[in-house]
């Protein structure tokens, strides 16, 4: 590719030890929840950043407790917004004037704020970068995928165990396939509902289908995350009651924290 904005995007990126997706086929199956939940566990050990290019659906933001905040422009570049526990966070909902407002961009505009994302954020040192990406395979994966060619990004697949979700998380690791991006794992959201009052776990939908998919693909299996209402009350919450300042004390803390070790046996390789 002779894109010119390519060699400011490698340069930027060699100070980030390791980019990952996160994917879904469908909206709505948690994508978001997950990336905010994977950097807060991952945050107590490693330097982690978030790139939200969720362009129309911005959550990231919100999910942080960072609603309100703006983006500065420094002489190198975007300094990305500080979140919990160190987390750096970049987001389209950072530069809009209102959070209400929405993005309707045809695709070429939406490649271009991507690749201004990737070439003019100024990040630091980085141990790891979560993509949080929209539903699908649309634009803006396709964007990403061709700027970060030569950064060798890896992917985390989230599903929830329906038979549609994962038909379509199907096309996601066939896309990877594609793309030649290693999946470094398939977690499965919504996997179940735990009892508060005696912990029984209902399976209100399936169980295990994302676990016989990765087998199937052969990708490792992160593991199965119940629906937790705590956590729904939680995200819509900011300030001292936001996720971020309470997600120790959750009842998915533990099930993070796992996946994370798993995750980290790849970052820390
Ligand atoms: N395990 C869970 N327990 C309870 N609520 C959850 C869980 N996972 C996600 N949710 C809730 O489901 C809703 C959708 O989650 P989220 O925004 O993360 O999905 P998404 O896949 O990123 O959606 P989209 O990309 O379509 O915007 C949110 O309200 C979130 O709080
Ligand atoms: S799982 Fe047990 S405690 Fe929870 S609602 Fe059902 S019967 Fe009641």
């Amino acid at each position: 590719m002779t894109d010119e904005r390519i060699d400011p995007i490698q340069a930027r990126f060699k100070r980030i030890r390791h980019v990952i997706l996160v994917l879904s086929g469908k909206g709505g199956v948690g994508k978001s929840s997950i990336t905010t939940q994977l950097a807060l566990s991952l945050s107590s050990s490693h330097k982690v950043g978030i790139l939200d290019i969720d362009l129309t659906g911005p959550s990231m933001p919100r999910m942080l407790g960072l609603d309100g905040q703006g983006v500065h422009q420094a002489s190198n570049g975007w300094v990305p917004v500080r979140g919990p526990q160190g987390i750096e966070c970049m987001s389209i909902g950072f530069l809009l004037q209102n959070k209400n407002d929405s993005v309707v961009w045809r695709g070429p505009k939406k490649n271009a704020m991507i690749k201004q994302f990737l070439a003019d954020v100024e990040w630091g040192d980085l141990d790891v970068l979560l993509v949080d990406t929209p539903p699908g395979t649309s634009d803006e994966h396709l964007a990403i995928t061709e700027y970060l060619r030569g950064v060798h990004p890896h992917a985390v697949l989230v599903t929830t165990p329906q038979g549609v979700a994962l038909a379509d998380v199907r096309k996601e690791l066939s896309f990877c396939r594609k793309l030649k991006i290693p999946v470094l794992g398939v977690v499965e959201n919504m996997s179940g509902f735990v009892c508060s009052h005696c912990t029984e776990c209902t399976h209100v939908f399936s169980t295990g289908g994302g676990e016989a998919m990765a087998a199937e693909f052969g990708v490792p299996f992160l593991g199965r995350v119940p629906i937790d209402p705590q956590f729904t009350v939680s995200v819509e919450s900011q300030g001292k009651d936001a996720y971020a300042n309470v997600f120790e004390q959750s009842n998915l803390y533990p099930i993070f924290r796992d996946m994370c070790t798993k995750l980290a046996s790849h970052i820390d390789a």
